[in-house]
């Protein structure tokens, strides 16, 4: 049996999770020839109760060259970044949840996508397949794509459809660990503008600039806009809309009017819808936060790169859009 050396960044609603889902999944871990061992947790305060074993929690870096692998649930761009980069350098793998990490930090971190290092399906919809479903989407030619990114505020949209206010729906959100440490980026669109970013590179362009995605939150909804929509046939749901507009490609995240028939308004999870050609449309959902769904993602990975296939690699070449698109009405 060979030894499987983890080194853990981060130890609270996601790494946690991860720890768990490695103790439960040992058994399937032994029968693939390995024996993990965790070099350490970096965690910022050793005193705060989590489930994880506390000999193994570190206030201080350690050296993750030691490690097979470095799995990073810490969040931030800068931070993770300082610590990954020379792990990769010395051709560590890397398996991130982080999506702002990868959105924003990619000039540092494209060249190690590209020799396949970094592993990052739990970065777009936790543990329901959004990379591996575009990867294999590769077979056709993308038109366009619109998907529902963000759990935080698909939460928020959904209690306040049942008649809870805001502020309440966005505190659950946050003890139901969906929410990231800075809930502004989920209410302003921001993550949902990191994950389409990451989309957008793996399909249509392995350059494609943050910058370029244009983001509007729910901060401006109220409840009559809610209610407004309904007595249309229509439900508000926060969506990432890739598609081409005079020739090139659009990315847009806003609050859309949905027909209450598309599968996008009728999705009780995260979802993401795609029209590819010659294939047609394609549609996936299921839970896209929280501890026990991004671990799967995290775990997914883990058993991908045990299987010995590379990571999550970008879009070889950058190719224009073949149609014009466009998302639904937004909400004025
Ligand atoms: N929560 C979710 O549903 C999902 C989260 N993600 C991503 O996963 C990552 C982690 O999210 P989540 O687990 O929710 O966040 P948490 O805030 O719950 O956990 C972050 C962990 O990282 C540690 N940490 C953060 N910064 C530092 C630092 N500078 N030095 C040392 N330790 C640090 C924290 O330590 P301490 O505990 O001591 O504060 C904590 O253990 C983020 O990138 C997020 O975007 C992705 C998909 C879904
Ligand atoms: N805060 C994020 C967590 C998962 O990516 C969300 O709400 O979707």
């Amino acid at each position: 049996m060979e030894t499987l050396t983890l080194a853990l960044l981060g130890g609270g609603t996601v790494g946690s999770a991860f720890y768990a889902l490695v103790q439960e999944r040992l058994e399937e871990l032994h029968a693939l020839g390995f024996s993990p061992r965790f070099l350490g947790v970096l965690v910022r305060d050793k005193k705060k109760p989590r489930a994880i074993p506390e000999d193994l929690l570190r206030v201080e870096p350690f050296d993750l060259l030691e490690a097979d692998v470095v799995v990073e649930a810490m969040g931030g761009v800068e931070a993770p970044l300082k610590l990954v980069l020379p792990a990769l350098e010395a051709g560590i793998p890397l398996i991130t949840a982080n999506k702002a990490l990868l959105a924003e930090a990619w000039e540092a971190l494209r060249p190690f996508a590209e020799e396949g290092l970094i592993y990052h399906e739990a970065s777009v919809m936790a543990g329901t397949p959004a990379l591996s479903f575009l990867e294999t989407l590769r077979g056709s030619e993308l038109l366009e794509l619109h998907g529902i990114l963000n759990g935080t505020t698909l939460y928020i949209l959904q209690e306040m459809e049942k008649g809870r206010t805001y502020a309440e729906a966005l505190a659950e959100a946050k003890r139901l660990g969906y929410a990231e440490a800075d809930p502004t980026l989920d209410v302003e669109g921001i993550d949902a503008a990191h994950k389409l970013t990451l989309l957008a590179r793996l399909l249509i362009d392995p350059g494609f600039p943050f910058a370029q995605v244009e983001a509007q939150g729910i901060t401006r909804l109220t409840p009559e806009d809610l209610k407004a929509a309904r007595d249309r046939g229509e439900r508000v749901r926060l969506l990432a809309s890739l598609y081409g507009e005079g020739g090139r490609w659009r990315a847009v995240v806003a609050p859309r009017r949905l027909p209450l028939n598309h599968p996008l308004a009728q999705a009780r999870g995260n979802a993401l819808w795609v029209r590819a050609r010659p294939l047609g449309e394609a549609f996936v959902t299921g839970p896209g936060a929280g501890g026990g769904a991004t671990a799967s993602g995290l775990f997914a990975d883990l058993l991908r790169l045990l299987s010995g296939a590379p990571g999550h690699l970008p879009a070889p070449r950058a190719r224009p859009p073949l149609a014009e698109g466009s998302p639904w009405p937004g909400v004025e």
